[in-house]
């Protein structure tokens, strides 16, 4: 099932459309307003001692901006940057081949540092704290460390999965950003930036309407300007408002809400197929046609967050705003009904 549209990840093509749109300092990156001035103050103290920072660990969901904050970090620190993820250091030379070329100051950033291979991870360790690696030569009884000093430098680690991190590579870091999902007002920000940059006119209702399809990630609001942007070229002379907006991301499958195809596949099987469950993970892929795996990553995640689906003990559970939002009455006895039921008369 196609299921581009609002994924938040991002295929190697995106990701150059999405580098000319990236902020470049600190001071363009909009949201995240905490992380935003912790970081601002731990890059300032850095300047003033002349020394490199803390490493940095970013968590949060994909498409938040944790690829353009690192940049940002090298950017504000005038240092060079090294790209690298967690999938890619499979060995621990892989590691230690990029630490020992590293200059003076450079910043480091891994991707998906929780992928990260054991033996690398362990090489990890001490060059964050001690700037040293040890390279082993020989094997068996006979093998020796050769302890090698590498250059100070910035670690800046993302992850999605901040739980998966191992407590010894956590608490290496000197400061941790949790990264959060935009309001509708932050994304309506990212996308007049992104309009001015693509030479799109964009009214506010309109930046509105996409917004709040956008589930609260920059990635997704920036490609679906895209796909506005293009259906206003073809259908409308090009002339953006709120109303060609809603009808490029209805064509797209894209409701109000930000659920597209399969997330209300997921839904209408809950409630029409199972009453509104409960019922099993399979049972329900099953219903939808799609693989277990598909329908857990993929779609559940954003129906949990909107309120709209509940994982219990018993299995998945529809909630009354689910039977709301497919236009239902939701049963007396729903799961969540009684929270958003009126409050009882005298
Ligand atoms: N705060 C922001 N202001 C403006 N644009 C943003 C902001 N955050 C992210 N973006 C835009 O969203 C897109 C995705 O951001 P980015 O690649 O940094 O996300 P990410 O969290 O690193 O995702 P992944 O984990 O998948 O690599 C980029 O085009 C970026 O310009």
């Amino acid at each position: 099932m196609e299921r581009e549209l609002v994924s938040p990840d991002a295929d190697g093509d995106e990701r150059a459309v999405e580098a000319a749109l990236r902020p470049r300092m600190l001071g363009e990156f909009i949201g995240q307003t905490r992380v935003r001035e912790q970081l601002s103050l731990v890059l300032e103290s850095a300047r003033r001692r002349g020394k490199a920072p803390d490493h940095v660990l970013m968590s949060g969901a994909p498409g938040l901006g944790k690829t353009t904050l690192a940049m940002i970090i090298a950017a504000e620190l005038a240092a060079p940057l090294r790209l690298t993820s967690g999938p890619a250091l499979e060995r621990a030379g892989d590691l230690a081949a990029i630490l020992s070329t590293l200059a003076e100051g450079e910043v480091l950033f891994i991707d998906e540092i929780h992928r990260m291979a054991r033996p690398a991870e362990e090489m990890l360790y001490l060059a964050m704290e001690d700037f040293r690696v040890d390279i082993v030569v020989g094997k068996g009884p006979g093998a020796t460390a050769i302890p090698l000093e590498i250059a100070p430098f910035t670690l800046v680690g993302a992850t999605t999965r901040a739980g998966l991190l191992p407590a010894p590579l956590r608490d290496r870091f000197g400061f941790v950003a949790h990264m959060d999902f935009y309001d509708a007002a932050e994304l309506e920000l990212v996308l007049f930036r992104s309009a001015r940059l693509l030479g799109v006119a964009l009214p506010e209702d309109a930046a509105r309407e996409i917004a709040r399809r956008s589930r609260g990630t920059p990635r997704i609001a920036n490609r679906l300007l895209r796909r506005v942007r293009d259906f206003a070229e073809v259908r409308a002379d090009g002339v953006l408002t709120a109303d060609i907006a809603a009808a490029a991301l209805n064509l797209y499958e894209v409701d109000g809400e930000g659920l597209d195809r399969l997330d209300r596949a997921v839904l209408g099987a809950l409630l029409g197929k199972f009453g509104g469950g409960p019922v099993g993970l399979s049972t329900l892929a099953v219903a939808v046609g799609e693989e277990p795996e598909t329908v857990e990553v993929v779609a559940e995640p954003f129906l949990v967050r909107q309120g709209l689906l509940a994982r219990t003990p018993r299995g998945r559970v529809a909630t009354a705003a689910a039977w709301i939002h497919l236009g239902l009455t939701p049963p007396p006895d729903a799961f969540g009904a009684a929270a958003s039921a009126p409050p009882a008369g005298p």
